[in-house]
């Protein structure tokens, strides 16, 4: 599935309208058309009793009264509440006003009322809130500043009802690029949206507020789409499966690639591990781990299949410089190598991983202390020889660009795709939603993982299972794809199985074989 931004949506919309030739009334029709049926089936028993249609004076207004005029037709007890003076509504709103007027005055009682302002507001409150459910078309794709004015009011009473609420295109109040609250914000209990689903209902606090949500087709020709392709896309089985090639019976451990982990540090070797099983997990054919030697024991009895190369480190139990030459040279015969878990900051650990990212030409995958030990000076970034994954949490994305926390939620999608641009690397931002953008503008949204995998070690789990895939030939765009994929399924499995507390980070490595079974069951090679 796409996400669009209200920009690309608009501009879908307009060749629709202007190219293509289908008027927009009808675009509107087909919009109100699908959103009743939508709303038939996911409130049977609710279209008995007293529908509420709030509407704004935009577009989204429009939809909401071919809806009211439809259901006035049908006999429902429908009622419109238009929130703005009649003469500031245009072109297709205007014409379906018109239509439910005409169609209002030949039917008994009042089903339309126009509220201007904040004191016709608060005389009809009590009665706009006596309705079972509400239809929402306050606001639509138009919005993007926060809600002025007396609307606040309204959403704020609307859902203080408690009453099912039914929104047309995106819940009013969201931002249909954020996915953030503007100020206030509709909480629906179902979405209808148009043409394609709206990047704002998926990101930021966007699942929040949208209830279930369905993307209506409303006659925007695929031609259209497909001619510039929205840049977001929401990762599935349907695309994730077919990135992972069959085996065949003659594969060899040779045939998987040669994963290199550089990783751990004393009171930090879990993550060693953890990176390392989670990459053997992945189906990579070998795993070395790059550590010092001072944690090389338990690291070696924690894991069985991986190999370890414990290098010389400093009194404090951590990889300096001096280990330049040997990591370079255990290098060479690897296709994939993971820096970072568990590294620490220290200032020599910060002049190795620097001079690392700079001179291997191997696919690197860059986290957690990795990332912080080059988040002073990312334009290194842009001498990197081979491809480059990122995976920061917000956290760390927040220190490689000098924005807050806040800010980075606030703006994830931008950001992320500036970011990876700007420093040509494939940049997988974590956290709900965990996105990954690729330096030619393209992201892909990741809808598994869950609060439940909010716990130490994930991240490193991650890296070995990105770095696995990418060392076993997959291209870094699709191993960090996959692997995020992969990563929040295994999440969501245990949180099914086990609750959303009972699970660690190690348990994902268990879960993950099960999951790439279920996964690529239909891959299997015929023989
Ligand atoms: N996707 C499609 O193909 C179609 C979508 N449709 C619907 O049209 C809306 C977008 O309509 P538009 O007229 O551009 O904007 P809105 O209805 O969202 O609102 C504009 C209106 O709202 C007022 N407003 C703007 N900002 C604020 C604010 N901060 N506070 C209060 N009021 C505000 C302002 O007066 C504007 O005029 C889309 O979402 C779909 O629902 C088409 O119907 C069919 C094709
Ligand atoms: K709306």
């Amino acid at each position: 599935m796409y996400l669009v931004t209200a920009g690309e949506m608009r501009e879908m919309d307009r060749k629709t309208i202007e190219e293509f030739g289908l008027p927009g009334q009808i675009l509107m029709e087909n919009a109100g058309r699908k959103a009743l049926d939508m709303l038939f089936d996911h409130f049977p028993k609710m279209m008995s009793k007293k529908i509420g249609i709030v509407v704004g004076r935009g577009n989204n207004g429009g939809d909401g009264l071919v809806m009211a005029r439809y259901l006035l037709q049908m006999g429902k007890d429908v009622t419109t509440f238009v929130f703005t003076a009649r003469d500031k509504i245009k072109g297709d709103a205007l014409s379906n006003l018109i239509l439910l007027e005409t169609l209002c005055e030949k039917k008994e009682g009042d089903h339309l009322f126009f509220i201007p302002d904040k004191d016709t507001f608060e005389t009809l409150q009590s009665h706009i809130c006596m309705h079972d459910i509400f239809v929402d078309g306050l606001l639509g794709t138009g919005l993007n500043t926060p809600v002025r004015g007396f609307f606040k009011e309204v959403i704020t009473a609307v859902n203080g009802t408690g009453c099912p609420i039914f929104s047309l295109d995106i819940p009013s109040g969201l931002d249909a690029d954020t996915g953030m609250p503007l100020g206030t914000c509709i909480k629906a209990t179902a979405t209808a949206t148009f043409g394609f689903a709206k990047a704002g209902l998926f990101l930021g606090h966007g699942r929040e507020f949208t209830g279930k949500v369905k993307v209506m087709d409303i006659g925007i020709p695929d031609y259209i789409a497909t001619q510039s392709p929205p840049r977001l896309q929401v990762s599935d089985t349907s695309t994730i499966a077919p990135l992972f090639p069959p085996r065949s019976p003659h594969d060899h451990k040779g045939t998987w690639g040669h994963v290199l982990i550089i990783a751990g540090s004393r009171g930090k070797s879990g993550a060693a591990v953890l990176a390392a099983n989670a990459a053997v997990a992945a189906g990579t054919g070998l795993v070395t781990l790059g550590i010092p030697h001072d944690i090389n024991s338990s690291v070696e009895t924690a894991t069985l299949e991986a190999m370890t190369a414990p290098m010389g480190n400093g009194p404090h139990g951590y990889l300096t410089l001096d280990t330049f030459d040997p990591l370079m040279a255990l290098g060479r015969n690897k296709t994939a190598l993971a820096l970072g878990p568990g590294l620490g900051t220290h200032e020599e650990t910060r002049k190795l991983v620097t001079a690392l990212v700079k001179e291997s030409d191997l696919p690197l995958i860059l986290d957690a202390d990795g990332l912080n030990c080059i988040a002073h000076d990312p334009s290194l970034l842009k001498q990197r020889k081979a491809p480059t994954i990122l995976t920061p949490h917000p956290g760390e994305m927040a220190r490689l660009t000098g924005l807050s926390t806040r800010e980075i939620q606030a703006h994830r999608l931008g950001i992320a795709t500036q970011f990876a641009k700007k420093y040509n690397v494939i940049l997988v931002l974590k956290g709900a939603g965990t996105l990954t953008a690729l330096p030619n503008g393209f992201v892909f949204f990741c809808p598994t993982g869950n609060p439940g995998m909010a716990t130490g070690g994930t991240g490193d789990v991650l890296t070995g299972m990105i770095a696995g895939l990418a060392a076993q030939g997959m291209t870094p765009e699709d191993a960090a794809r996959a692997g995020t994929f992969l990563h929040g399924a295994c999440g969501d499995f245990l949180a099914q199985a086990k609750g959303p507390w009972g699970f660690k980070a190690s348990d994902l490595i268990t879960a993950l074989p099960g999951i790439f079974s279920q996964l690529t069951k239909n891959n299997a090679q015929d023989i």
